[in-house]
């Protein structure tokens, strides 16, 4: 990627490497890192969703090392993820779009050249889409309960030809930070653990004062 393009020809500049850098920097770190902190919280708040957690990766990893083939079929994982993600949706304020065309929606006009945000926060919040829609409930994505959500009620990567081009990536950095401290500790809700967790946004929407658990040695160290 750094000296030659795809056919081997034109290098990068130093620009253009700065300008990839940056970007991912920017849009990988801050994101990924706030959900791991929710995903902390969440766990310490809901004991049952730890163990059954903690359960499937006692089932599908044990002591073992961890590899790319061990994380990929983790079916519970991903529904803690996906839930995770609709509660706090960390980037919902970078989906916005530039109108190609003039558009028509009920009472709505958007002429063209007008930019558009979509309100993730509000899609993935909206009690007309989800049931108990503050509620933090992992089975809303189960194999059987999926097929239920509306399309693009759950757009937490964005959607279309520009969403998130790290998104597969995004969750197996989580998966790994994850996995590895389960494998030996759990989390547990701390005196200064929040009931509701005040969020701000700093390009990302985070966890205004961060989040607090305790991590404890769990009994039997498998
Ligand atoms: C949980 C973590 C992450 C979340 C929630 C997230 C979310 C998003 C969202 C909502 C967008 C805008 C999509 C749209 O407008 O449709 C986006 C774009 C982008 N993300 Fe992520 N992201 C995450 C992690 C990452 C990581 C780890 C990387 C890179 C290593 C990354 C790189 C990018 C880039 C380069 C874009 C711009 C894509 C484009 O304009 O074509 N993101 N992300």
């Amino acid at each position: 990627m750094l000296f030659v393009d795809k056919k081997g020809k034109k290098p990068m500049s130093e620009r253009e490497i700065v300008a990839q850098s940056l970007t991912f920097l920017l849009a990988g770190y801050e994101t990924t890192s706030a959900v791991l902190a929710f995903l902390t919280h969440l766990l310490a708040r809901h004991p049952d969703v730890q163990t059954r957690l903690s359960d499937e990766i006692l089932n599908k990893i044990g002591k073992e090392e961890i590899t790319y083939d061990s994380l990929s079929y983790m079916p519970y994982f991903n529904m803690v993820f996906d839930e995770v993600c609709r509660l706090y949706p960390t980037a919902s304020l970078i989906v916005t779009r530039k109108a190609a065309r003039d558009c028509v929606y009920g009472n709505l006009k958007i002429p063209a050249g007008m930019n558009v945000q979509v309100d993730v926060w509000g899609l993935h919040h909206d009690t007309e889409l989800w049931e108990d829609a503050k509620k933090f409930d992992p089975e809303r994505f189960s194999s059987t309960n999926k097929d239920k959500i509306k399309p693009f009620s759950f757009i937490p990567f964005g959607a279309g030809p520009r969403s998130c081009i790290g998104a597969r990536f995004a969750m197996l950095e989580t998966k790994i930070a994850i996995v590895r401290v389960l494998q030996k500790y759990r989390f547990e809700q701390s005196p200064e653990t929040k009931e509701e967790l005040e969020l701000e946004c700093r390009g990302a929407i985070v966890p205004k004062d961060g989040v607090f658990v305790k991590i404890v040695p769990k009994e039997q160290v498998f």
